[in-house]
């Protein structure tokens, strides 16, 4: 049954260096949806990915379809998570469309569409997820999260498509790379629930980034500036081009006015912004 009121999901940062594919947090940016009857799929919506075409291949009909076995729906829906920059729009629009409608489980509706179980966990549970898929179901647990940590993004203008970032990918990797991120990863996961435990060495991999950095070679100075700025620790966010800096609450402010200076200097067209992490997940908020 459609659910009344207004869904509210998070966006997600996917890897976080070596946690290719497993590890995602969820951040302080928001994507919400108000399902109603209608006698034709329409859509109203607002902020990112308002220009998106509202016809039947608009991922909301693909959805309600699956939920609903129709898309006689309006969906209203109004979103801070800008598309294909490595923030998980798609997860966090397919969690919150699949809740809004009344899916049994918007979890593993959400990864059978769009793929990526770290960014659909987190945007369904909040906090930091380790995520994955046995047997084609998706299994996830929350870690553990210093309440301590701010996230310093830099948002760059241009788009980056997911799926050409992962086609620069080698097929197989040598089995020192597979067990330096794997030492790296897990060791992250852990060290995610201390800050004092963070350094810069627990972010590095050696599976995703330098492949992915020929689309997008101002990476590597967006990651240095980060860290030059103060962050604790700097890696690309999902598939890129957004790059997420570490830092503690007290020092976000300054990390990010010193990578704005640095970005002008360096005239890396990009939006720089601190936000939280979420906690919290999919959940009905009080109507806007
Ligand atoms: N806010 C939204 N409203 C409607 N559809 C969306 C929205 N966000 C994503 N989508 C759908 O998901 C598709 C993929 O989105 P996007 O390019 O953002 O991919 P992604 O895999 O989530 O990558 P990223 O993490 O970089 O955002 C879009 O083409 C669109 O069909
Ligand atoms: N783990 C995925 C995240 C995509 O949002 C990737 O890096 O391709």
């Amino acid at each position: 049954m459609i659910v009344e009121g207004v869904v509210r999901v998070p966006g997600s940062s996917a890897n976080l260096g070596p946690g290719f594919d497993v590890l995602a947090l969820a951040i302080g940016m928001y994507l919400e949806v108000r399902a109603t009857p209608s006698k034709n799929f329409r859509v109203t919506a607002n902020g990112e990915g308002s220009e998106l075409r509202s016809d039947a291949n608009h991922m909301g009909s693909v959805i309600a379809k699956k939920v609903l076995g129709h898309d006689h729906v309006h969906l209203d829906i109004r979103s801070e998570i800008p598309l294909a920059r490595g923030l998980g729009s798609s997860a966090a629009f397919s969690v919150a469309v699949a809740t809004a409608l009344g899916a049994k489980d918007p979890l593993s509706l959400a990864v059978g569409l769009e793929g990526h179980p770290e960014n659909a966990a987190a945007s369904y549970a909040g906090g930091l997820v380790a995520a994955g898929c046995i047997d084609g179901d998706p299994i996830f647990e929350r870690l553990e999260v210093d309440s301590r940590i701010r996230l310093v993004l830099v948002v760059p203008r241009i788009r980056l498509s997911t799926e050409e970032a992962r086609k620069t990918l080698a097929p197989l990797v040598p089995r020192e790379d597979a067990v330096f991120n794997l030492q790296r990863a897990v060791l992250l996961s852990h060290a995610l629930a201390d800050i004092t435990r963070l350094q810069q060495g627990l972010f590095d991999d050696r599976l995703h980034q330098l492949q992915r950095s020929q689309l997008f070679p101002q990476a590597i100075s967006i990651i240095d500036v980060l860290i030059h700025s103060g962050a604790i620790g700097a890696t690309w966010s999902g598939a890129g081009p957004t790059m997420i800096g570490f830092s503690s609450s007290s020092d976000a402010e300054s990390v990010v006015a010193c990578t704005r200076k640095h970005l002008d200097r360096l005239e890396i067209d990009a939006q720089v912004l601190s936000v939280g992490v979420d906690h919290r997940g999919v959940e009905k908020v009080l109507d806007s």
